[in-house]
């Protein structure tokens, strides 16, 4: 495994900026490449503000580009406190992407309203018919991460955690409301072929050392955030204050 990157910013914004133009390069990579870009977006004030500064972005062919969601907390379609329409006010209302490619997970509504295990299955069978059985290729996972260090609805000690059949588990107990929530898992994440984690503030600068240091993932679940290629962190200098 790669020594991940770890590159400090001054402050949150400036963070924001550089991450949305090294995703609009990786996105220009990938679909000279592939064809076509697939990423991997999050919630959090970090990730959305990162979506806010990639719409800015002139000359990225947004009708090649698939998104998709690396959890989501399960309420019914539009609720604001979804990441998806966070992302929705923050980015894809203002651009060009094609419907068919926006991968959102499914909402708290309908026949899966109280089953967001059931919900998690219906997704990760998504995947996998985009994927021919597989999980489709991610270019680029986005993560943000919480003080305790967890990532997408992983929380520390959850067994989610320790899920290596599955690519998409329901959570029903999050320490974090809502309670029930859908997300990907750590095989998921690190089959991605990047993953970069967006992390500012203070408050997360103990987790980010105990990631780092390669803290055991039930403790700090960022610490087995990792890419195949490659693994990104981007910090304010608030967060990368307990680094050495
Ligand atoms: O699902 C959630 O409750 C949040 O989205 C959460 O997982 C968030 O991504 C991190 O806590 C980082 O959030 P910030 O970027 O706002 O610090």
């Amino acid at each position: 495994m790669a020594t991940p990157d770890i590159l400090v910013h001054p402050d949150a914004t400036t963070l924001a900026c550089a991450a949305a133009q090294d995703l609009a390069d990786a996105i220009a990579a990938a679909q000279r490449r592939y064809g076509s870009a697939s990423i991997v977006v999050t919630g959090g004030s970090t990730g959305i503000a990162v979506l806010e500064q990639l719409r800015e972005h002139e000359g990225l062919d947004w009708s090649r580009l698939d998104l998709f969601w690396g959890d989501e907390r399960f309420l019914p379609t539009g609720h604001p406190d979804r990441n998806d329409t966070q992302a929705d006010e923050a980015m894809i209302a203002h651009v060009p992407l094609a419907a068919a490619r926006i991968h959102r997970m499914p909402a708290s509504e309908g026949k899966l309203a109280d089953d967001p295990e059931q919900a998690a299955r219906t997704y990760e069978e998504h995947l996998h018919h985009l994927g021919n059985g597989k999980l489709p290729r991610f270019d680029v996972h986005l993560l943000g991460m919480g003080p305790d260090g967890h990532i997408n609805s992983l929380f520390p000690h959850d067994p989610a955690l320790g899920q290596q059949d599955r690519h998409v588990v329901g959570v029903t107990a999050s320490p974090k409301p809502p309670a029930q929530r859908i997300t990907l898992t750590l095989p998921a994440v690190q089959h991605s072929t990047e993953v970069w984690l967006l992390v500012s503030g203070a408050a997360k600068a103990p987790a980010v050392a105990a990631a780092l240091r390669g803290a055991p993932a039930g403790e700090c679940p960022a610490a087995a955030a990792n890419g195949v290629l490659r693994t990104a962190w981007y910090l304010d200098r608030d967060a990368a204050s307990e680094l050495p």
